[in-house]
């Protein structure tokens, strides 16, 4: 086999965050691509690996039987040397109130390029800060990456919040022969607002109820007649056995933009106030007439620079996690993205993917 050059990956560039890790270590993956990552998470106060992170190298040292040296706690510096994609079934428990999702951002773009289909079975935090929540996955990213054309099932079993984790997810990938490049260029015309308010455990349905108010009222301030079908929810004991409460909505176009917006709760923080920040986000993203919001932008980027043609996507200003999304895939792959500004004020992401094939599904024929 080709021993391909090893790439090296400043992991305090920009954000400086958990992120440039994954993204370096999916690509790594992907494409078969030795790589060392140094200074991880360098800009975050507790720099190195994080429980999350080690979870995430540990399944994909798994999936891709691979060498692996740094795979500890706080290890600032990891090598990876992958050697292939294994469909199978996957399971870890965190232990802790890892995010799931975040685990998921790292192994589903590997999964998508096995030989069949896998399972990944998680314990860890469905609903946690500085992540995406478990209904984000599910109503925003999931809908947003069939215009890829990828799909996943993803299956909620428990839910879990900070600080115990307890929560538990099932997601269904299947290999796709290549990835389709993705547009998100027309805004169209606001449809709907749907979405979710929920509680769990000893926290007060009252809670979720006036989070829930509190978004509508915001909605309608701007946009009277705006359909807004917020669900209120108290979860079962058997779904949820911890306390926790959070709110995630969900703009939908009529061209078929989801842009989402979520707040979790938390001490001292009072239902309203959280209501209020996910829907004035919200807001905000409608009335700019954008297609992505700004947690989603950062999340595609892997995706168009695998893609086969131009990818293109209207957003508001890029995140530093979009800009360290982009560092890592011009690095991983050689592919250039292009950000413009058009008259609108809108920024213009674009790229021409590197149109990566799918060989170990299509020698499986
Ligand atoms: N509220 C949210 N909704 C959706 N996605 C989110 C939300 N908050 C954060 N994210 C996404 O979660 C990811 C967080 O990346 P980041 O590098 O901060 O992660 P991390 O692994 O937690 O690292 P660190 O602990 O080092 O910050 C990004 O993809 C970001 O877009």
């Amino acid at each position: 086999m080709e021993t391909k050059k090893l790439v090296e990956i400043d992991g305090s560039y920009l954000e400086g965050g958990g992120q440039a890790l994954r993204n370096a270590l999916s690509l790594s993956c992907i494409l078969r691509r030795p790589i060392r990552v140094v200074k991880i998470r360098a800009n975050r106060p507790k720099p190195g690996l994080a429980n999350q992170h080690l979870h995430a190298v540990n399944l994909l040292k798994n999936i891709t039987n691979a060498d692996v040296v740094g795979n500890t706690l706080l290890s600032t510096e990891l090598e990876f040397t992958p050697r292939t994609i294994i469909g199978d079934m996957y399971r870890a428990d965190t232990h802790t109130a890892a995010s799931i999702t975040l685990i998921y951002q790292t192994v589903l773009p590997v999964l998508l390029f096995a030989g069949r289909s896998s399972r990944v079975d998680l314990t860890g935090g469905t609903n946690v800060f500085f992540a995406p929540q478990i209904e984000y996955m599910l109503q925003v990213l999931q809908p947003s990456l069939e215009r890829f054309g990828i799909s996943f099932k993803l299956k909620v079993l428990h839910y879990g919040f900070c600080p115990r984790g307890n929560g538990r997810c099932q997601l269904d990938v299947e290999p796709v022969r290549q990835v389709s490049a993705g547009q998100f260029l027309e805004f169209g015309q606001p449809q709907w607002v749907d979405g979710v308010s929920f509680c769990a455990g000893r926290i007060p349905m009252i809670l979720a109820t006036e989070m829930q108010e509190t978004a509508v009222r915001v909605i309608h301030k701007l946009w009277p007649h705006q359909d807004c079908r917020i669900q209120v929810v108290k979860h079962s004991p058997e779904k949820a056995c911890d306390n926790g409460a959070g709110i995630v909505i969900v703009a939908h176009t009529s061209t078929g933009c989801v842009l989402g917006s979520s707040a979790l709760g938390q001490k001292k923080v009072l239902a309203h106030m959280l209501g209020s920040d996910a829907s004035s986000q919200l807001s905000g993203y409608i009335s700019k007439e954008i297609c992505v919001d700004d947690n989603l932008q950062d999340q595609l980027i892997i995706f168009m620079a695998l893609a086969s043609g131009c990818s293109r996507f209207l957003s508001g200003p890029l995140t530093q996690h979009t800009r360290t999304a982009i560092y890592v895939a011009e690095q991983m792959t050689g592919v250039k993205f292009n950000v413009a500004v058009n008259q609108s004020g809108q920024t213009v992401v674009s790229c021409e993917g590197i149109d990566y094939r799918n060989e170990l599904l299509q020698s499986n024929e």
